[in-house]
């Protein structure tokens, strides 16, 4: 499958909510009134968009179409041209879809360090395997630091991973301080001249501000180690619990300084619209996404595709 079609299919759920009701309220042949609009803006809100990007969308179809007769095609066109301008309008360098190094700021010298944070169970650990997979597959050489040293699990869950990837994993026993993970995997790194550095961290809550604190400290010893590290600071956000990402991400970015987001479970939600204010309210852009449990179900963020991949009215497949 194309990284088209795979979007369109990990977004399934979102478009159901617009393909279905928009065709229950624009019918072609009938004319565009208020209250139409009114239902569309209900239908946009549902998937989590935003009031701000909602009232963007119906203000431009009332302008280009109220009182017209309701050509389905052309009202598509006006919403699609509006939310890419609204996710691309700042000025936001394009990344490649094919090159899952293009959203990432690399390293002058020396390994690059990822840092990946993330509330518990938002699919941390799934999210790193797959960017591992995705970055090991365009020829970079990947070390994973198992620093939630707090579940054996996770430990175990990342060195499977890395087993099938084929890459390096730095572990240690459960209880070390996570920072001395990290250490001895930016030095393998180091020694190996590896082009990637992935830390896993323990899941954690915003409010838990010993294990925020944590995070500090990581941050602390790997820019010691290697100058600029970590390169990025990648949030996880799970789609499937829609707004309320939004207070999670500028809580972490607190503490961890992030410099991106990876929006996992977007196949999982009906609220892929919050792809938007993430974008729009947090200024930390969407830079991956995952679209599925499987390790190639994972995508580079790119805002025109999202767009129409969202608003294309061809089958799923
Ligand atoms: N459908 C779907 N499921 C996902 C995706 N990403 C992760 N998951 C699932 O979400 C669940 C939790 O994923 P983990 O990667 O273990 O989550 P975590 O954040 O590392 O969890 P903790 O280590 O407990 O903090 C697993 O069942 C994953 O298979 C995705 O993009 N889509």
């Amino acid at each position: 499958m194309g990284w088209f079609d795979k979007l369109k299919t990990g977004l399934k759920k979102t478009k159901d909510i617009l393909n279905t009701d928009v065709r229950d309220v624009f019918k072609p042949g009938e004319i565009l009134d208020e209250e139409k609009l009114e239902r569309f803006f209900a239908d946009l809100i549902r998937t989590d968009m935003g009031v701000k990007a909602a009232t963007a969308i119906v203000d431009e179809l009332r302008t280009k179409h109220l009182g017209r007769t309701i050509v389905l095609d052309e009202l598509w066109e006006t919403i699609r041209g509006k939310l890419k301008d609204i996710l691309t309008g700042d000025g936001e360098t394009e990344w490649e879809i094919e090159n899952p190094m293009s959203p990432i700021n690399m390293a002058e010298e020396g390994p690059t360090v990822l840092l990946v944070t993330g509330v518990n169970g938002v699919g941390k650990t799934t999210s790193i395997a797959k960017l591992a997979n995705y970055m090991h597959q365009n020829g970079k050489k990947v070390v994973l630091a198992a620093a939630d040293t707090f579940r054996a699990a996770a430990v175990e869950q990342l060195t499977m991973w890395s087993q099938r990837i084929g890459c390096e994993i730095v572990t240690k026993e459960s209880g070390v301080d996570p920072a001395a993970v990290a250490h001895a995997a930016c030095q393998l790194a180091k020694e190996i001249n590896a082009d990637i550095v992935i830390i896993d961290t323990a899941g954690r809550l915003q409010t838990q501000t010993n294990l925020m604190d944590q995070l500090g400290k990581i941050v602390r010893v790997v820019e010691k180690q290697i100058p600029g590290a970590p390169h990025e600071s990648l949030l996880v956000l799970d789609a499937t619990t829609g707004q309320n990402g939004i207070s999670q991400a500028s809580n972490f970015s607190s503490y961890a300084n992030c410099t991106g987001i990876v929006l996992s479970k977007l196949d999982g939600s009906a609220k892929g619209g919050i792809v938007v204010p993430i974008r729009q309210e947090m200024g930390i852009p969407v830079k991956f996404v995952g679209l599925g449990e499987q390790i190639d179900d994972f995508q580079v963020f790119n805002p025109a595709l999202f767009v129409d991949a969202l608003f294309d009215r061809g089958d799923v497949a």
